[in-house]
């Protein structure tokens, strides 16, 4: 299904080969619509994209994976957004018939029910075809950090359900390793004693230079940030790399108090990622 936007072209001879161009005029954005555009020549000059235009194209480029009649897990934040919206519009366009949602937030099911797409949950529909969302980092083995948005419990319960696992991210999320964004690396703890359990976190990886912190909505560190679990968010701040990360995993869950943690490794059968130079499609090996 090639997708024209206003502004530019998603040429899509292979997904690892799609390249975004710009016509220079308006009567070449009508010709360009037409027929196949022509490689980027002195007319054609590459446009500097939006994060969110970027998002936006990686979200509607998995929207292609979904097929009438699936159960499709429907991802949390800005760039799973797009392919929410993109979905619905489908299903209005009469593109797509008899698709359910398995939404993985609050916030996911009441734009969802805004949009009209009917909804489930897990425990009515256990297994899920497919699922659509972001990441905050990926490695170069599709490993993810998740969560940055707080919702990587009901993330990681749909996504781990899934037959197949679609992540959309810009190029800004893909790391070395994970944790190399230096951005928070997200755990879900119970309320009770969330501070001793960060401690302990922070004590599990002092060699990687790490700093937990307790999420929180206000300046002076004193309102806890909620998740629809109703659990608290510890961050977890790495300065080295955490070395192997199964390793780091079973560590953090044999903390009493954690519930879960942001790293998705292993589930993501697909990235797609949405850079200046085009989108590249990257498939589990
Ligand atoms: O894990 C998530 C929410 O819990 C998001 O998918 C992740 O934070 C990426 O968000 P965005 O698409 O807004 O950059």
């Amino acid at each position: 299904m090639a997708i024209s936007y206003p502004q530019f072209i998603v040429s899509e001879k292979s997904p690892m080969e799609a390249k975004i161009i710009v016509p220079s005029s308006s009567s070449s954005a009508s010709q360009a619509s037409r027929s196949p555009p022509p490689p980027p020549s002195s007319s054609m000059s590459p446009v500097v994209l939006t994060q969110d235009e970027l998002k936006k194209i990686a979200a509607y480029k998995a929207v292609e994976y979904v097929e009438s009649n699936m159960v499709i897990g429907l991802g949390t934040g800005s760039t799973a957004k797009h392919a929410v919206d993109r979905i619905a519009e489908l299903l209005n366009q009469g593109k797509l018939h008899n698709i359910i949602g398995v939404p993985t937030s609050k916030k996911t099911y009441e734009q969802a029910v805004s949009l009209g797409i009917p909804l489930s949950d897990l425990n009515s529909h256990p297994v899920v075809d497919l699922s659509i969302d972001g990441a905050d980092e990926v490695d170069p083995f599709l490993n993810l950090v998740k969560g940055r948005g707080g919702s990587l419990l009901r993330e990681k319960m749909v996504e781990s359900s899934s037959k197949k696992f679609v992540v959309i991210v810009d190029e800004s999320k893909m790391v070395e390793h994970l944790g190399g964004s230096g951005l928070a690396m997200p755990v879900e703890v119970v309320p009770y004693g969330d501070l001793a359990v960060a401690k302990s976190l922070q004590a599990l990886f002092e060699d990687s230079g790490c700093v937990a912190k307790r999420r929180t909505l206000d300046l002076d560190g004193k309102v806890p940030f909620v998740t629809d679990n109703g659990n608290h968010i510890v961050e977890l701040f790495f300065k080295k790399d955490i070395g192997d990360l199964n390793t780091a995993s079973d560590k953090i869950l044999r903390i009493p108090g954690v519930v879960e943690h942001g790293m998705f490794l292993g589930l993501a059968t697909t990235v797609i990622v949405a850079g200046e130079l085009g989108v590249r499609v990257k498939d589990k090996s």
